[in-house]
């Protein structure tokens, strides 16, 4: 029996989440008392690539894991770095909710009934690249906020719509709220969407141990693969990149199937991709993807802000604020297409389409 000293960040969504984990650990018989703290992700308002991008809302949890103020945290997996943490582990992937964005629109309305110039917030280079990319005239927005906060910007007629994770709404029992479930043929999620990470110390092998019961092993080779690609793009949890893999039946194994889209939020690049090769082999049929990805000019979205490169401190852009230059989570990826003798005779590649601009 261990007694859990469980981290998690305060907002209705995040609680659900570390509840759920919680639940889960109490039922394996151990004891959770729930420790909640406030990240700079859920006190600065600005958009997340101006305040550092990827890590806004992990660092203060990781900071209190360091310190040994908690034994665990339960991160959005999406929200957390590629780069590895000295010192912590992701010891499990539980189980992955529902990988797809949603649209929630005013009365009822889909994406394709949406009339032209309407106004679809969303503060994700990721989704506002893709939802250019259809072509649908649309005004792309910039909000940030709980999932509560977004939802009302819509109840109140601010907006037409907004763009979220089903598997937010799904957790805080609003999944009905949506008008539209998104098509990853149209919209694919971020790396990592829909899934759990718990974290702990590396030297805790007590903790590493009852928590590795909690990990889904298929989750696991589906979130490292989308996650190699994210990170051999050096791109980081607000870039402009969409990417999904799936466990699908092989020829004579399971194999993982993996599309990418990467664009620049103006709708210049668009770039769809997709590599399907060995399910136990996650890491080199993402760095199969990257390098097509690569190879084909993705490293073109990397002046996008949010993408790579430090977000300049002096532009702001629609409607956010400014604040200080990012700290943390610019990652220093090997970006060097690793392509494995022998693993291009196991992969597919498949164009999906070409750059369409
Ligand atoms: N970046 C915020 C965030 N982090 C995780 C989720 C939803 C749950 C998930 O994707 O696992 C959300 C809200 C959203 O994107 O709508």
């Amino acid at each position: 029996m261990i007694a859990f000293r469980l981290g998690t960040r305060r907002s209705r969504l995040a609680l659900t989440q570390s509840g759920q984990i919680a639940d889960a650990l109490r039922a394996a018989g151990h004891d959770v008392e729930l420790v909640e703290i406030v990240t700079e992700g859920d006190t600065n308002r600005a958009a997340l690539e101006t305040i550092g991008g990827t890590g806004v809302f992990a660092s203060a949890l990781r900071r209190a894991l360091r310190a040994g103020d908690i034994d665990l945290a339960v991160h959005s997996l999406k929200d957390l770095p590629t780069a590895p943490e000295a010192g912590l582990v992701i010891a499990a992937t539980p189980v992955r909710e529902d990988v797809r964005d949603v649209l929630v629109a005013r009365d009822g309305l889909t994406l394709g009934e949406l009339p032209s110039g309407a106004r679809i917030g969303t503060g994700s280079p990721r989704r506002e690249a893709q939802l250019v990319a259809l072509g649908l005239g649309v005004e792309i927005v910039p909000i940030r906020g709980n999932v509560e906060t977004r939802l009302a910007l819509v109840d109140t007629g601010e907006l037409d719509a907004v763009v979220l994770a089903r598997a937010g709404l799904l957790r805080l029992g609003l999944a009905d709220r949506a008008t539209e479930v998104l098509d990853p043929i149209q919209v694919l999620p971020a790396a990592g969407q829909g899934a759990l990470a718990l974290e702990c110390r590396a030297d805790d092998s007590a903790v590493c141990e009852v928590l590795a019961a909690l990990d889904d092993p298929e989750t696991q080779a589906c979130v490292t693969a989308e996650r190699t690609v994210l990170a051999l793009l050096e791109a980081g949890c607000t870039a402009p990149v969409g990417v999904l893999a799936e466990v699908v039946e092989g020829v004579t194994a399971l194999d993982l199937s993996v599309r990418a889209f990467v664009g620049t939020r103006d709708g210049a690049l668009q770039l769809r991709r997709s590599v399907t090769g060995p399910a136990d082999d996650p890491v080199g049929v993402g760095t199969r993807l990257a390098a097509l990805l690569l190879a084909d000019g993705a490293a073109q979205a990397r002046v996008e802000r949010g993408f790579g490169a430090p977000a300049s401190p002096t532009t702001p852009s629609g409607g956010t604020t400014t604040l200080d230059p990012p700290g943390e989570g610019q990652l220093a990826a090997t970006a060097e297409p690793a392509t494995r003798p022998g693993m291009l005779a196991q992969t597919t590649a498949i164009d999906e389409s070409e750059k369409t601009t």
